[in-house]
C-alpha cells in the first residue's frame, strides 16, 4: 500500500450471496478491503459487481451472509453502516439544478454533520482538483468527471472510511480518467479504503492495489496487478471469462 495509514480492514464480505429470483447476481462472496487499499472489481456485464457494491451500500439485502462495515453488519442497520461510506455511482447522482457548492451542502447536511465553512469547502475540493470556479454554476453544466470528483467530496466532507465507485470509469475521456485515478490514490494514500466496480483491465491495472476478477456471481480469483503485465492481466482476465461462459 506504501503509505503511512495504519491499515485495518474496514470493508468485509462474508459468504455473501444474493439472488433475484432463480438468476443468481451473487454467490458466497468473501473479500476484505483495508483502510488505504483501492481494491477494483473487474467483470463482464451482469457478473456481480453492482450487487456487491449494492450490498455493502445497504441499498440490498444479502440472502445469506454478511457485508460489514467497519464492524457492523450493514443489514442490521444500513443507513448507520452508510455513515462510514461515500457513494459515487456511474450518472453520479446529484441535483442538476443546484450549484456544485448547494449540492455539497444538502448531502452534507443529510450527514448530519456540523455545516461547511467555505475554507474547508475549498480545501476539500482543491485536494480532489476541483475547477473551483465552476463551484456555483448549476452542476447541469458539468462534465461527468467534475460531478464525479462533487461526489468525491461529499465522501471526503464526511470522512467516509471507505468509498464505493460503481463504474466511475465509463465515459470518461483519457485525461479525466487519469486524474480520477489520481484522486482516489491519494484518497487511498490518506488512509480511505477504496472499491470500484469497472470493465477496464488497463486502469484496474494502473489504479488497484488488488484486483477481484468476478464472473456469473463468483469472484474467481484476486491478483496482484503489479506482478503481471497489462497483457498477461487481460489474458488472465479473458481466461476466467472464457470458463465462466
Ligand atoms: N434489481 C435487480 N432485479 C433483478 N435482477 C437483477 C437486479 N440487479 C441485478 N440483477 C441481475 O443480477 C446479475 C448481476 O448484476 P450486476 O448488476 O451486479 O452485474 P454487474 O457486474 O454490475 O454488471 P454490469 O457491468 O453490466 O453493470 C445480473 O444477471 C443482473 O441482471
Amino acid at each position: 500500500m506504501g503509505n503511512n495509514i495504519c491499515s485495518s480492514t474496514v470493508l468485509t464480505a462474508k459468504s455473501l450471496s444474493k439472488s433475484f429470483d432463480s438468476n443468481v447476481a451473487l454467490k458466497s462472496l468473501d473479500l476484505q478491503v483495508s483502510s488505504g487499499e483501492i481494491v477494483c472489481l473487474l467483470g463482464s456485464n451482469g457478473a456481480g459487481k453492482t450487487t456487491t457494491i449494492n450490498l455493502f451500500m445497504g441499498f440490498l439485502s444479502p440472502d445469506s451472509g454478511e457485508a460489514i462495515v467497519n464492524g457492523m453488519v450493514v443489514a442490521n442497520d444500513p443507513a448507520a453502516a452508510r455513515n462510514y461510506l461515500g457513494y459515487v455511482d456511474e450518472i453520479v447522482t446529484l441535483y442538476p439544478s443546484l450549484s456544485g457548492r448547494e449540492n455539497l451542502d444538502f448531502f452534507h447536511a443529510l450527514s448530519k454533520q456540523p455545516s461547511l465553512s467555505d475554507e474547508e469547502c475549498n480545501r476539500i475540493l482543491s485536494s480532489l482538483d476541483f475547477p473551483m470556479k465552476a463551484l456555483n454554476s448549476r452542476l447541469s453544466t458539468y462534465s461527468k468527471g467534475m460531478r464525479q470528483k462533487l461526489g468525491l467530496a461529499i465522501a471526503v466532507a464526511k470522512n467516509a472510511k471507505a468509498i464505493l465507485l460503481d463504474e466511475p470509469l465509463s465515459g470518461l475521456d483519457p485525461k479525466a480518467a487519469n486524474d480520477l485515478v489520481a484522486v482516489l490514490k491519494s484518497l487511498a494514500k490518506n488512509g480511505t479504503a477504496i472499491l470500484l466496480s469497472t470493465h477496464d483491465i488497463f486502469r484496474a491495472k494502473s489504479v488497484g492495489n488488488r484486483i477481484g476478477i468476478m464472473t456469473g456471481g463468483q469472484l474467481v480469483d484476486i491478483v496482484d496487478p503489479n506482478t503481471l503485465s497489462s497483457q498477461d492481466l487481460e489474458a488472465v482476465y479473458l481466461k476466467h471469462i472464457a470458463e465462466g461462459q
